[in-house]
């Protein structure tokens, strides 16, 4: 087996999820499906609630930001108070919350939306999130040796603990010492880690980053963050390139605690 020694320094270990923790699989064949399914109905039931109606204020400032993308979806502002008026808005943000998923794209506005409707999903017992076999023995013994462990993720913090609380391994949450998304930065941008560093109270050097992207696994070494690209079943290939840069692993048990047995 391949072993990849961890550096003393590090006290941390930072979790992505999809394609690290969890198969593209799940989030591309249940967790997305489901919200294409269900976000028509989910913004007719729940139009009236502050919580709802904040998603759509953050979803139609994301769409006039993204107004100069090619097929962009605008989302109109409340005008009038009729029901036709009301089912053109409903349709605009159906519409945009699908052409956004067409593109897998990552904002803060549709994953904050995700994470709310995948809530009466996996509290009803209607989805248990799949993690690798390997994850939840390793984190175990990750945390018996010492080592905190967080979650850093595009999907919101909410979503998070949802996948955490309600797997096919059981509520497994107390295994995470905090959760990150991207409201503290994109996962490709350099300053995220180190504001994550700030937050968790370490040093950057003190972070070692898991992750199936090579960009943010670029973004997190640039802040001095250690990384190690997890190459898992249904992941995006590697060019030979990153094969050679990186640090690969294929299972969390290839990494080695030099304080552990
Ligand atoms: C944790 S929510 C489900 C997955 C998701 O929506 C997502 O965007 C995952 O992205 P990641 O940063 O974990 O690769
Ligand atoms: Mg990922």
């Amino acid at each position: 087996m391949v072993v990849l020694s961890v550096p003393a320094e590090v006290t941390v270990i930072l979790l992505d999820i999809e394609g690290t923790t969890t198969p593209i699989a799940f989030v591309k064949d249940i967790l997305f499906p489901y919200i294409e399914k269900n976000v028509k109905e989910y913004l007719q039931t729940h139009w009236e609630e502050e919580e709802c109606q904040q998603d759509v204020s953050l979803l139609r400032k994301q769409a006039e930001e993204d107004a100069h993308l090619d097929g962009a979806v605008p989302i109109p502002a409340a005008s009038g108070s009729g029901v036709d008026d009301l089912q053109q808005m409903i349709q605009a943000v159906v519409d945009n919350v699908c052409w956004q998923m067409s593109l897998d794209r990552k904002t803060t506005a549709l994953k904050q939306l995700q994470g709310h409707m995948w809530r009466t999903a996996f509290t009803a017992g209607l989805m248990k999130a799949e993690f690798f076999a390997d994850v939840v023995p390793a984190v175990r013994k990750w945390r018996e040796a010492g080592m905190k462990v967080y979650v850093y993720s595009s999907g919101s913090v909410e979503a998070q603990k949802l996948l955490f609380g309600h797997s096919t391994e059981g509520d497994i949450l107390e295994l995470v010492d905090g959760h990150f998304d991207t409201k503290i930065g994109r996962k490709v941008e350099s300053e995220s880690y180190r504001k994550i560093a700030d937050s968790i109270g370490c040093s950057t050097n003190n972070i070692l980053f898991l992750t199936d992207v090579t960009r943010e696994a670029s973004a997190a070494e640039e802040a001095d963050v250690h990384v190690a690209v997890v190459v898992r079943p249904g992941n995006a290939g590697l060019t030979d390139d990153e094969k050679t840069y990186y640090s690969l692993i294929t299972s969390f048990s290839e990494l080695y605690l030099p304080s552990s047995t």
